[in-house]
């Protein structure tokens, strides 16, 4: 398989919550419409290095960073990076579907709502376009005016990647996006991750070792904010090369 294009590296990134050090000297890349997974145990700093690559983590106080996080070669910390712009490139699915106390149909469409899109046919199209992406649309195209609150906790997540999905993004974030969900949804949202990554670049945050193994391409394994090892998931899960990661993924912590 031809490599694909670097689509967001790290370089030499540290990461502060005050003075706590949560990441340290990080050096990454990641590959175009590929799967990259994070994996570690509690606390190494998986939800923070996911949450700098769309600038979550500025609404933290105290929180900073140095070093360089590149999208498409370009420092999004760059001071001229508008980042509501970012984060339309850069789509973020969380732990617990979040999906907003509105429609089915509102919810999807939300952010092109907020950017300005009025065109009732335009926003139909948009909505039926992402839920399919999402495979709900069978299951929800005849109750798109009813509550988003009313669907199964594996639809509300499959909603929030639609919602994701709508405002078009390059690289999808999602933070342990089945944690909160029963196996047969796990293995539907695993189906789709799977799936979207022909159009996507994802990274993903899990605490699933078969997760990881099953869904990515690349796995990254952090240990008290560093970056251990990374490599092809075959790769760390059959013949890691340091010691931590073999312990780690065979279960002797974590
Ligand atoms: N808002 C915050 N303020 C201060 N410290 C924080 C904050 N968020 C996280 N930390 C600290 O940063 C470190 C990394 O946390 P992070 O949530 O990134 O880890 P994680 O690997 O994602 O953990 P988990 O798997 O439990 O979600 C931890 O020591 C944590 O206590």
């Amino acid at each position: 398989m031809a490599k694909n294009n670097i689509k967001l590296e790290a370089k030499n990134l540290n990461a502060y919550y005050g003075d706590f050090k949560a990441l340290k000297d990080i050096t990454i890349s990641m590959e175009e419409k590929a799967v990259t997974a994070f994996i570690g145990p509690s606390g190494c700093g998986k939800s923070t290095f996911l949450r700098t690559l769309n600038r979550m983590n500025d609404y933290i106080d105290g929180f900073r960073t140095e070093g360089d996080i590149l999208l498409d070669g370009k420092d999004i910390y760059d001071k001229n990076i508008r980042v509501d712009e970012l984060r339309k490139e850069v789509g973020m699915v969380f732990q617990k579907p979040n999906p907003f106390p509105k429609t089915i149909f509102e919810n999807v469409v939300y952010g092109l709502k907020i950017q300005g899109i009025k065109n009732k046919a335009h926003l139909e199209e948009a909505a039926e376009k992402s839920l399919r992406q999402t495979a709900l649309w069978e299951e929800v195209k005849d109750k798109m005016h009813k509550s988003a609150l009313a669907l199964s906790g594996g639809q509300q997540q499959r909603l929030c990647i639609a919602r994701a999905l709508a405002i078009s993004p390059s690289v999808i974030l999602m933070d342990e996006p089945t944690s909160a969900l029963d196996p047969i949804s796990t293995a539907k949202i695993e189906e789709l991750i799977y799936e979207l990554k022909n159009d996507y670049t994802i990274v993903i945050v899990t605490h699933n070792m078969q997760q990881a193994g099953r869904v990515s391409d690349n796995t990254a394994f952090f240990y008290m904010g560093e970056l251990i090892e990374f490599g092809k998931t075959k790769t760390i899960f059959t013949s890691p090369s340091n010691d931590r990661t073999q312990n780690y993924i065979t279960g002797r912590f974590g």
